[in-house]
């Protein structure tokens, strides 16, 4: 099991140990899991926290076995209002955890404040005079478990590790993370399988690893192998309606293609398909071909192919072979471990390139999924209710344009790598219809046409031009938008959601799309003239507030919590230039109709602009509606001056550049 996390701050550790505390609980023998953190922070108080959250654990995991809890993030449960009679051995248990969880929760927090409490253990010697992009690599095993049997009471083996990092080399953000993780797991405890989670998004089923067993062993059984088990992310916080609906019709529909894109979180891996093994290379029960044997095997290709680690190369062996792993000593690997978290370790190798996560994307996930898809494996998706996993989603405004961006630029990365969907034409093993649905998902590109719409309607007012054709083609054009738009409202509706929601959803594209997505054209032509790199900003993340007389419903699913809330927040950043600067135009345009700045026939016969043109960019306001509001609004619901500044140059010069044109 990995949780990945990056950054402290926008991370919270009580966050990641929560998630961390949730896999360690899930309903499997205790013995055949073990849970790999990777910090990419390399902070001493992640560390701390995973340290005291392996204390809380022991008496965590037990309680929630014996309990049979559905909830098994320490956080999310004790959202829940207390059910039991006083005085019952439930209740005094109950106690019990909820004080130690609170406890827990206190030393995390007071290590935040103050340093100095994080102990002056010899064990954070290693992170003095670390930098989170300058430190050598940091290996802790945290817990490790000795039970050998599958004991309720069990809590599987911890581990905390930090690879190398130096400024000058490239790591890779998460996906570089993700084979450091498979290394080292593969080192120490070598299992068939890799769950892979954000540090945000906790185990929410205690039977999930079974679930996503019970796939692997029924789809060995025959022809249709399953690289990967996909749960769909779901969240906890904001609103996340426009990405439900997407994800309700056309996550499930390509799930019934060749298999659910891998969405990064929530994903069961085999670790063979990760190593680069293809379908072809196997005999039907599953073991490995004698040509495959004699290839893959041969010493010089696995040397070449994972680097230069001996123990490296001995534990893929035998997990391309399925091996059983014989109880190791944790401990014992640490030195191995250690070697290939160096910078340099993965050069010269296929890591990145063929194996493991793949790097030439942003989008790590999309981008390994469609490696594994061309190699001819399918995969698997889970959706149960309630949902596997569940995270924490940017609520709107800046940090959701940044994540975006992020997405964005991942899958215009992905377009226009070696193994693109585009060219895919000739990989036969990618299906034709699977490409066509990684296409459809890397669609970003379409913001400049989203914005020429966007600008339109109030060019041809400004210029007295017709927008619409006429006649029978008008008909057409109107049929054609007008059933796209009952569509979508009607997906949105049969799904149980409002009109508004509808609307906030439509909103939300057109800002992202004019913005984010533009941006991420400019990143990518950036970096094609070599003049900038790509960045992973990682999403700020936030947990309820602990609200222990609570209804138990916790976070609400608020629909107007939204772009369209009025809650957007503004600052001077470049995301929200776009967005008022298209308001001010159409506005502009409207306003020049009314004042008669140019002589509106308010017909079509003329050939000039007319009524539909108006009605065009009024919905482009309304579209953009919090950024109208953002006009009038003070403080940080306001669009601030700077902003204002120069979207108001843009707006002017546009209309001089339409009325002289
Ligand atoms: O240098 C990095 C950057 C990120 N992460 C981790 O990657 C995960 C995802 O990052 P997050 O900021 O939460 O990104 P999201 O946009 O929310 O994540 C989605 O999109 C990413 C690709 O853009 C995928 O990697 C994620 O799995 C997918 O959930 C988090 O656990 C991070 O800690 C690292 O380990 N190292
Ligand atoms: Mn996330």
């Amino acid at each position: 099991m990995f949780v990945p996390t990056a950054d402290p701050v926008r991370e919270p550790p009580i966050m990641v140990v929560n998630t961390v505390l949730s896999l360690l609980a899930v309903n499997y023998p205790a013995n055949k899991l073990a849970c790999y953190v990777s910090d990419d922070g390399c902070s001493p108080l992640t560390y701390f926290s995973l340290k005291e959250a392996s204390k809380f654990a022991k008496i965590w995991v037990p309680f929630c076995k014996k309990y049979n809890l559905k909830v098994r993030a320490p956080f999310r449960y004790f959202l829940n209002p207390f059910a039991a009679t006083e005085g019952s051995e439930f209740s005094r248990d109950w106690e019990m955890t909820k004080r130690e969880y609170e406890k827990l929760c206190r030393k995390v927090e007071d290590a935040t404040g103050d340093s100095h409490l994080l102990g002056t253990d010899n064990e954070l010697e290693a992170f003095s005079n670390t930098k989170p992009n300058d430190h050598s690599t940091i290996i802790k095993v945290v817990w490790e478990n000795k039970g050998g049997v599958g004991d309720e009471k069990e809590v599987p083996h911890i581990v905390y590790i930090s690879r190398e990092k130096r400024p000058n080399y490239l790591h890779h953000y998460k996906a570089g993370a993700m084979n450091f993780l498979a290394r080292v797991s593969g080192l120490m405890t070598n299992a068939p399988y890799m769950l892979n989670v954000d540090c945000d998004m906790y185990a929410n089923e205690a039977d999930v690893v079974r679930q996503a067993m019970c796939i692997f062993l029924q789809k060995s059984q025959n022809q249709n192998h399953c690289a990967f088990v996909q749960f769909p992310q779901e969240f906890y916080d904001s609103n996340t309606i426009k990405l439900t609906v997407i994800k309700s019709y056309m996550g499930r529909g390509i799930a019934g293609i060749q298999g659910p894109i891998n969405v990064g979180s929530g994903c069961f891996h085999s670790r063979r398909v990760m190593y680069g093994l293809s379908p072809d290379e196997l005999e039907d029960n599953g073991s490995l071909s004698s040509v495959a044997t004699r290839e893959l095997l041969a010493e010089d290709s696995l040397s070449s192919g994972f680097g230069n680690s001996k123990e490296m190369v001995t534990s893929v062996v035998e997990a391309l072979q399925r091996k059983p792993n014989p109880q190791n000593i944790l401990t014992n690997s640490i030195e191995a471990a250690q070697e290939v978290g160096h910078c340099d370790y993965e050069s010269q190798t296929s890591w990145g390139k063929t194996i493991g996560w793949l790097y030439d994307s942003m989008s790590e996930d999309m981008n390994t999924s469609i490696g594994i898809h061309s190699r001819g494996w399918t995969s698997s998706y889970i959706a149960p209710d309630p949902p596997a996993f569940l995270g924490s989603m940017p609520p709107g405004g800046l940090e959701a344009m940044i994540q975006q961006r992020r997405w964005a630029t991942g899958s215009i990365e992905v377009l226009f790598n070696k193994q693109s969907p585009l060219l895919g034409l000739f990989c036969r093993k990618l299906r034709f219809r699977q490409r066509v649905a990684y296409l459809c998902v890397s669609i970003c590109v379409r913001s400049i046409p989203e914005l020429i719409y966007c600008l339109l309607p109030a060019y041809c007012l400004l210029h007295n031009s017709a927008l619409f054709p006429k006649g029978l083609c008008l008909g057409i054009t109107m049929l054609l938008a007008g059933m796209h738009c009952l569509y979508t409202l009607w997906e949105f509706m049969c799904l149980g959601h409002s009109i508004q929601s509808w609307y906030v959803s439509q909103s939300f594209w057109r800002i992202v799309a004019t913005s984010s997505w533009l941006f991420s054209i400019f990143d990518i032509i950036l970096k094609l003239l070599g003049l900038s790199k790509n960045v992973f900003l990682v999403s700020k993340k936030t947990m309820p507030v602990e609200t222990m007389s609570g209804s138990g419903i916790g976070p609400s699913q608020r629909e107007d919590d939204g772009p369209n809330s009025g809650k957007t927040e503004f600052d001077g950043s470049l995301y929200f230039l776009p967005g008022t600067f298209i308001v001010l135009v159409n506005l502009a345009a409207l306003v020049g109709v009314f004042v008669g700045l140019q002589r509106s026939s308010y017909s079509h016969g003329g050939g000039g602009s007319g009524l539909g043109e108006a009605c065009a960019c009024i919905l482009v306001v309304m579209l953009f509606f919090p950024f109208l509001k953002g006009l009038f609004a003070k403080g940080k619901y306001g669009i601030p001056l700077s902003t204002l500044s120069k979207a108001g140059f843009l707006a002017v010069s546009f209309v001089v550049f339409s009325v002289g044109n």
